[in-house]
């Protein structure tokens, strides 16, 4: 990994702070009335289960909705209604199904994150003026810093369609870094991944976390989520039902409610527990009857 030109925040300055966001469409009230702040230096966790209204809340922050009612700040600033200008403001997103350009590469995947952040106007570059040059030296070369954060610096030159779903996952990341966000969203960024790419991908949100971007991430993965977050907030039907740390949003049972009861994903429950138990006390016995164990001794 490279040290690059995000400056870190402040940590405790509240750098997102969304105010009574409830979004309608027609009859069916999607988010209710939520309040919801991200500080620099954390990582957030949103949860909740399925049609609860994280992605449109994550839409309501990033210009793709404008709230029906309410206000969300960045930085201190009301928001502008549109995407891109969110972008250009500071705040950064994926999207729960990736939205690559599948037919260019890689690095040109990342170059066009950059277009929030390059000056050079449209006579400079249909002209190909010396400071155009310049200006495209500078964003390859952060866009390669970039891809070696993800790494994927080997893979600069594949079309993005050709890599695998971890790995596009990954470039979705680095795509997002390009604008030099203060806040980057997640959604749902190890769906479809093994164990081995989620830990991967935990190592890297925590590197982002570590350059001073703070970090707002949708996911399902309770294991990742409690892993990773410094504050967790549920919502259910559209509405905030519980903020708090890791411990306490496992332990409130409001929320294993929400979640029909169920213990969280990944959490053993006690038939489990008993099953590995008498696994691993069988496999003990194999071991101490197999032929030579005795000399082991
Ligand atoms: N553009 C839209 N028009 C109408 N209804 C919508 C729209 N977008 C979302 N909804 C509805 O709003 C509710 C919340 O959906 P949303 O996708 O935000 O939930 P979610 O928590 O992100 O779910 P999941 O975990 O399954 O992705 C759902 O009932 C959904 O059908």
């Amino acid at each position: 990994m490279t040290t690059d030109t995000i400056t870190p925040s402040t940590t405790g300055e509240t750098v997102l702070d969304a105010r009574g966001v409830t979004m309608r469409f027609g009859g069916l009230t999607a988010v209710r009335n939520v309040d919801f702040t991200v500080n620099a230096g954390e990582i957030v966790g949103l949860i909740g289960p399925n049609g609860a209204g994280k992605t449109t809340f994550f839409n309501c922050l990033t210009g793709l909705y404008i709230p029906t009612e309410g206000e969300v700040r960045y930085k201190g600033n009301v928001l502008p209604p549109k995407s891109f200008k969110v972008t250009a403001a500071g705040i950064a997103r994926t999207f729960q199904n990736i939205r690559l350009f599948a037919n260019m590469t890689v690095l040109e995947n990342v170059l066009v994150g950059r277009h929030t952040r390059t000056k050079e106007g449209f006579w400079s570059a249909v002209l190909r003026l010396p400071s155009f040059h310049k200006a495209e030296a500078k964003s390859r070369e952060r866009a390669m810093e970039l891809l070696e954060f993800v790494g994927l610096e080997n893979k600069a030159d594949h079309l993005a369609r050709n890599l695998p779903y971890g790995e596009q996952r990954k470039l979705e990341i680095a795509r997002a870094l390009a604008s030099e966000p203060g806040l980057l969203l997640l959604d749902e960024p190890t769906a479809g991944m093994n164990p081995q790419e989620t830990r991967a991908t935990e190592e890297l949100v925590f590197a982002i976390r570590d350059k001073g971007i703070a970090v707002l991430v949708i996911e399902h993965d309770m294991r990742f989520i409690f892993n990773l977050c410094d504050r967790v907030a549920v919502l259910v039907q559209g509405e905030k039902l519980v903020e708090g740390d890791s411990a306490t949003v496992q332990g409130d049972e409001r929320v294993v409610a929400a979640y029909l009861g169920e213990p969280f994903e990944d959490a053993p429950g006690k038939d489990e527990v008993a099953e590995v138990e008498a696994a691993e006390a069988h496999a003990d016995a194999a071991t101490d009857a197999a032929p030579g164990k005795e000399n082991d001794r």
